[in-house]
């Protein structure tokens, strides 16, 4: 039987200077320290502050397939998901998804080219709301996500390790 390679696992306790920031390195959709994530890198417009738009092209192998060809869907949400997620610093907020509910209007497929885009929409208090898509070159929509992300207080960023409590 294989030994596992633990220093990949090592529990986010254990970092010796943990912050947000470094915790994120090893983020599965964006974090460039996680050897098995998918490593988006966006490119986010702010030209209307209000409404940032976060964009990134990608292209999954079969290390990510479900139908044969085709991306699984649960990568599918991630990605909306890791897409929508890239809207809250913009928005000056650190949030997590709350709900996500998603069309899948086509098969994804591997091996090529796309554009995973995300828009925010509204917010009404904590609450924010997003949209995300999955589109070929040619603007095909094959998959669409609204999601709703709720503010993290400073409070329990604090309570999980995260940032030094303000007073
Ligand atoms: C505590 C540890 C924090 C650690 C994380 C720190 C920071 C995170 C931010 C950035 C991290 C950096 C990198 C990004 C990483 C990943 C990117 C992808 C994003 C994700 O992958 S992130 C993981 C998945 N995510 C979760 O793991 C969240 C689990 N969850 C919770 O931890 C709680 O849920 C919490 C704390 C979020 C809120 O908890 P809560 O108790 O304060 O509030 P509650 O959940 O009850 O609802 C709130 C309001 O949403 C309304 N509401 C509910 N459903 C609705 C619906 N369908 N339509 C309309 N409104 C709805 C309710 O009605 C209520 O509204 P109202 O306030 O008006 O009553």
């Amino acid at each position: 039987m294989p030994i596992p390679d633990t220093s990949r696992h090592t529990p986010a306790s254990m970092d010796a200077n943990p912050n947000i920031e470094k915790r994120a390195s090893h983020c599965f959709g964006c974090g460039p320290a996680n050897p098995q994530g998918l490593h988006l890198v966006f490119t986010t417009d702010t030209s209307n502050p209000d409404i940032p738009v976060a964009t990134t092209q990608f292209q999954l192998d079969r290390l990510h397939e479900g139908p044969p060809g085709y991306i699984h869907g649960g990568i599918v949400a991630t990605l909306l998901d890791e897409a929508m997620s890239k809207l809250n610093r913009p928005l000056n907020v650190l949030a997590m998804t709350r709900h996500m509910e998603i069309d899948y209007l086509h098969p994804v497929p591997l091996y090529q080219s796309l554009v995973l885009t995300s828009r925010h929409l509204s917010r009404e208090g904590r609450k924010l709301f997003h949209r995300a898509e999955i589109q070929r070159p040619d603007g095909t929509v094959l998959a669409r996500a609204k999601g709703l992300f709720i503010v993290i207080d400073a409070r329990l960023l604090a309570l999980a390790g995260l940032t030094q409590p303000e007073s």
